[in-house]
């Protein structure tokens, strides 16, 4: 199953600068990973803002939950999850 994620990434105003760099190295580190693997298909950020467009391909909502909330990065965010289905007019084969 495809999912659209929107994330906006908050930190918090007094976090140490060390905390904030180890915890976005983590992040990148991880959804490195997914991408290799294919769960993580798409990654974008919105430009001007901290946040971030991304599509996952999961078996089910509980597998998206559980990548996300595994996040690093998932207290600090605020998620916005849309389910995706195939375009009857679409031309990609993968887009499902
Ligand atoms: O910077 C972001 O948008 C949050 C994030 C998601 C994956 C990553 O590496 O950073």
């Amino acid at each position: 199953m495809l999912f659209h994620v929107r994330m906006d990434v908050k930190l918090p105003h007094d976090m140490a600068d060390s905390v904030a760099a180890n915890l976005k190295q983590v992040e990148k580190d991880k959804a490195q990973a997914l991408q290799r693997s294919g769960t993580w298909r798409h990654l974008w950020r919105i430009a001007g803002q901290y946040a971030n467009v991304s599509i996952f391909d999961v078996a089910d909502v509980e597998e998206l939950h559980q990548l996300l909330s595994t996040l690093p990065l998932f207290p600090y965010m605020t998620i916005q999850v849309m389910p995706l289905c195939r375009h009857p007019s679409s031309i990609h084969d993968d887009d499902r």
